[in-house]
């Protein structure tokens, strides 16, 4: 049997709509689950094979995206969040109880500080962004993926409309490349 990508990417890509303006986030504790206030669509939504990203069980990839950071709001259970690695760029805050990653938060300079990264799949809403490319896609290796399956995962992608890239995409990877210039006065 093929691989799971991921429970959203499987079955074909749903597109998101235009005028959506946000919706709710919930971790998996069937009772008292943290709830993350989005107040606006998502940006960037990608797959992300990186070792980091939280992916729900069975999935070889996380869907991740970013929203400004003022437009999200933990709006119940606080309490029960807390930093997975506090070393790490994208300080993931993560359910103490079920474990589900509700949003990444850059403190440090970096090229998308102001941004939060978060989980779509986490909303019972209609209407987020879709994916748009697959990112980290040679780092599921690194997690154990037989490196000979690479083809077939990297054709599911293909199948379903996605580019992937073992890092960002182009017009990510500039972007973070003319931030470091800029910091640098190369630019
Ligand atoms: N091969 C590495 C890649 C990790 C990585 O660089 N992840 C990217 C995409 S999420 C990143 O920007 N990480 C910053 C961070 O996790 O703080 C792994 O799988 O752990
Ligand atoms: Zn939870
Ligand atoms: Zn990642």
């Amino acid at each position: 049997m093929a691989p799971s990508l991921h429970p959203l990417l499987d079955n074909g890509i749903t597109k998101g709509s235009a005028t959506f303006a946000g919706g709710k986030l919930h971790c998996k504790c069937k009772t008292n689950p943290v709830e993350v206030t989005l107040a606006g669509n998502v940006a960037h939504n990608h797959a992300c094979g990186c070792s980091k990203c939280w992916k729900p069980a069975g999935a070889l990839f996380s869907v991740v995206s970013v929203i400004p950071r003022d437009q999200l709001a933990v709006t119940a259970h606080a309490d029960k969040l807390s930093i997975v690695d506090e070393s790490a760029a994208i300080q993931r805050n993560a359910c103490k109880e079920c474990g589900v990653h509700l949003f990444g938060r850059i403190e440090k300079e970096h090229p998308f500080k102001g941004l939060d990264f978060v989980h779509v799949e986490l909303s019972e809403e209609q209407g987020w962004q879709e994916p748009q490319f697959a990112a980290f896609v040679s780092s599921i290796i690194e997690q154990g993926f037989n490196p000979e399956g690479m083809d077939e995962v990297r054709g599911k992608f293909k199948e379903i409309g996605l580019e992937t890239y073992d890092a960002l995409s182009p017009p990510l990877m500039d972007a973070i490349a003319t931030w470091t210039a800029k910091k640098a006065g190369k630019l």
